[in-house]
């Protein structure tokens, strides 16, 4: 059986995967067609597995099919008379898959190997026999053996991740403009030496390219993107157009070169931003004053922004901004210690946490963190613990969005010395947004 992982209570594979001829294992470039169809059957995708696979191919190197996990049934049923007699399944028949990218990203304390977890699906008539579980158990494992102590994700329904300890991490927002209030305050700031040009992709590219290098090297939650990735978000065909014009970028330059870019579509007299980013505020100021100018433009749809985004600042009536909640990106601290000791603070800490950790048993446990704006040290612990949490609570604070003071007011995790959550807070404290501009 190779690598394959025989069915066993012990790591997680729940009970009756045996039985039913079920084995999890790790796949391979050749399983990838099999995968996106039951991922995109899964996902209620409107694409064939064709436009799948020629759209993920170049995304996944060959590192991104040796993270792939499958679960495979080896007696499928015959598609014409549904018996399962009889037809066995060289390899087995994909049921179920799980995987995973390599990224960096910015974290607090710096630039870390993350992994970044994707095509999740398990075929619709074998969902909820704990496929799913037992696919999170392995690929938190091997998550860990290739030495990322972080995981992240997008997805698809909030109630799912939340058991597998994954919280989410970001506060993302879609805003909306009429262009008639879209007035900057005449204290925005502005510098005249900054040019301002309407450019084709792909000559823009390099330009893009550089001011998202020098913004992701210090805000935290964005992913340092690939060469695959710039590829798949400039990508402008009919269908990612969806009755919109062709990809437009407004590069704002200085004499030190690009300084900031606008990507965005027109349709329907309304701009579309898919991404704006501005390596200096002038910048910034720079391409709202490029958007709110283009004649015939009723409304901007801002397609995603941090809660401390510049906008809200910069406008003179800020009330006339709709926001919405987009996505947020979900966190989970695969390696407790490590995520802890190699994070920065903003305040000296010295706490013994104890945290539960259902799917990283690794996890599970009493850590001492002691921290302060120098560094940080977590080992094991015998000593009482000041709180108890789930891993998830950890992943949720990681970034500097959420409080665990908010869990401790929820209910949700319990504090033994009064005052250990706020002490923990004001050391996780981040005074700056995490923002993912990355879908993966
Ligand atoms: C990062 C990404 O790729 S996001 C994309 C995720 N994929 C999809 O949404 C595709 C459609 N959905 C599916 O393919 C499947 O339903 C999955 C992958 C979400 C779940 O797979 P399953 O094998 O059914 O999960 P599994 O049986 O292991 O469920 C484990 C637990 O999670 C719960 N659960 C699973 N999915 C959901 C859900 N969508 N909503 C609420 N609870 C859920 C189950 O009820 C079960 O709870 P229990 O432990 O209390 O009994």
């Amino acid at each position: 059986m190779g690598q394959a992982e025989q069915p066993q209570r012990a790591q997680g594979v729940p009970e009756g995967f045996a039985e039913r001829g079920w084995t999890l294992r790790p796949g391979s470039k050749d399983d990838f067609p099999a995968v996106v169809e039951v991922v995109g059957e899964a996902l209620l995708g409107a694409q064939d597995s064709e436009f799948w696979i020629e759209r993920l191919g170049p995304l996944l190197s060959e590192d991104g099919y040796a993270r792939q996990l499958v679960v495979t049934e080896t007696h499928w049923p015959d598609q014409a008379t549904g018996s399962r007699d009889g037809r066995v399944v060289e390899g087995g028949r994909v049921i179920g898959s799980v995987n995973a990218f390599s990224f960096r990203m910015t974290v607090p304390g710096g630039t870390r190997a993350v992994a970044g977890i994707t095509g999740v699906g398990v075929w619709p008539t074998r969902r909820r026999q704990g496929i799913l579980s037992a696919l999170m158990r392995r690929q938190l494992a091997d998550i860990r053996d290739r030495g990322e102590k972080l995981a992240v994700l997008w997805a698809s329904e909030g109630a799912i991740y939340g058991r597998f300890g994954y919280a989410p991490a970001t506060s993302q927002y879609e805003v909306t403009l009429e262009a008639a209030h879209a007035r900057l305050r005449p204290d925005a700031p502005r510098d005249p030496a900054l040019t301002t040009e309407l450019l084709r992709l792909p000559p823009a590219r390099a330009d893009l390219e550089r001011v998202h290098a020098a913004v992701t090297a210090h805000q935290i939650g964005r992913i340092h993107r690939s060469r695959a990735f710039w590829d798949s978000n400039l990508r402008d065909t009919p269908e990612s157009r969806q009755n919109r014009s062709h990809l437009k970028a407004a590069v704002v330059s200085g004499t030190d070169g690009p300084q900031g870019y606008a990507l965005y579509r027109t349709g329907n007299r309304e701009a579309h931003v898919q991404e704006i980013v501005a390596a200096v505020p002038s910048a910034r100021t720079a391409l709202y004053e490029h958007l709110f100018s283009r004649d015939l433009i009723t409304k901007l749809v801002f397609a995603s922004t941090a809660p401390d985004d510049p906008l809200q600042y910069l406008i003179t009536d800020p009330h006339r901004l709709a926001s919405r909640f987009d996505e947020p990106l979900w966190l989970r601290l695969v390696d407790v210690p490590g995520a802890l000791a190699e994070r920065s603070y903003a305040a000296p800490a010295d706490v013994v946490i104890e945290v539960a950790d259902r799917y990283a048993p690794w996890n599970a446990g009493r850590w001492r963190l002691r921290a302060d704006r120098s560094g940080a040290v977590c080992e094991a612990a015998s000593d009482t613990p000041d709180l108890s949490l789930d891993v998830s609570h950890l992943g949720a604070a990681y970034l500097g969005q959420h409080t665990l003071s908010g869990y401790l007011r929820s209910g949700l995790l319990t504090e033994h010395v009064p005052g250990a959550v706020a002490a923990l807070d004001t050391a996780l404290f981040r005074s700056d947004a995490p923002f993912c501009d990355q879908a993966f």
